[in-house]
């Protein structure tokens, strides 16, 4: 299918661009360690062939013990801000994020869930069917580290195995000395490597790897949706120029209107 949502919306802000496949933290923890995208994606994304991928949200849910700083994580990225108040989340609350990814525009619906247990069975309502489950300690806390586990438990029993993007994040590490951080993320990589979820310490006070964090995130939600959408759809394999003289091998959906291969325009 052709995409015809290319001029839906504003222009993102350049530094919701990603154009290369952002980095991981630390090679210690992470879920991929190729830097770029896959043949497919990027094939898939020069000739605008990401099905319904532009106009889909994708879902995902940030879980952590109270007071760890969810909400200031969130509100760094979306509203580039920090308060020092604390003020506590009731229930759930989320925001939009938007990104264009190598040319295509994507969007991560982000939910914030209270973390404090009055509220965990409002929030746990809302774990259902989400693509990346962010898992978040205080790094001057250590109890909040072993807390995650549980966490990550509660909010994987409500979707599929093996269908979510893992991540432990570590926040306020602009509290800690350079020693001290480096001791604690020593046993949080160990835990991360456990949960099979990826790494990351950041400070929403001064703003440290919160970007790179959540494009991140954003680039490989990203490349999951389009991999799944050209597996989803009925097709034959055919070979195409790619417009550099190499052969490459697209999907072609069997409809009748489809009879060329999509997005190759009709000229
Ligand atoms: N120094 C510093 N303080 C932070 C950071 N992130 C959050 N805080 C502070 O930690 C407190 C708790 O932050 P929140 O973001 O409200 O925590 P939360 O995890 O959303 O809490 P609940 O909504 O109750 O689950 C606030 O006073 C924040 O200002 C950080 O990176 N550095
Ligand atoms: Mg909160």
């Amino acid at each position: 299918m052709k995409s015809s949502w290319t001029h839906l919306g504003p222009p993102v802000s350049q530094d919701r661009t990603i154009t290369s496949f952002p980095k991981w933290y630390t090679p210690d923890a992470c879920l991929q360690l190729k830097e770029h995208f896959h043949s497919k994606v990027s094939t898939a994304c020069q000739h605008r062939n990401t099905g319904t991928v532009g106009l889909k949200l994708s879902k995902v849910v940030v879980v952590g013990d109270l007071y760890v700083g969810k909400t200031s994580l969130i509100h760094r990225l979306c509203k580039n801000v920090f308060d020092r108040d604390y003020k506590a989340t009731i229930g759930v609350d989320f925001e939009i994020e938007r990104f264009e990814i190598a040319g295509i525009p994507y969007s991560l619906q982000i939910w914030d869930t209270a973390g404090q247990e009055k509220f965990k069975c409002i929030a746990s309502a809302y774990y259902r069917g989400a693509q990346v489950i962010i898992t978040v300690f205080d790094l001057t806390d250590v109890q909040t580290l072993e807390h995650t586990r549980q966490w990550l438990e509660d909010a994987l029993r409500e979707n599929e195995a093996g269908s979510c993007f893992l991540f432990l994040v570590g926040t306020k590490k602009d509290l800690l000395s350079g020693a001290a951080c480096e001791q604690v993320e020593a046993e949080a990589v160990h835990l991360a490597n456990e949960l099979r979820a990826e790494y990351w310490s950041v400070s929403a006070k001064t703003g440290e790897n919160v970007k790179a964090f959540f494009s991140r995130v954003a680039a490989l939600a990203f490349e999951q949706s389009v991999l799944q959408d050209l597996e989803k759809r009925p097709s034959t394999q055919s070979q195409v120029g790619d417009g550099d003289g190499d052969l490459i091998r697209i999907e072609v959906p069997k409809t009748q209107e489809n009879k060329r291969p999509p997005g190759l325009g009709c000229c």
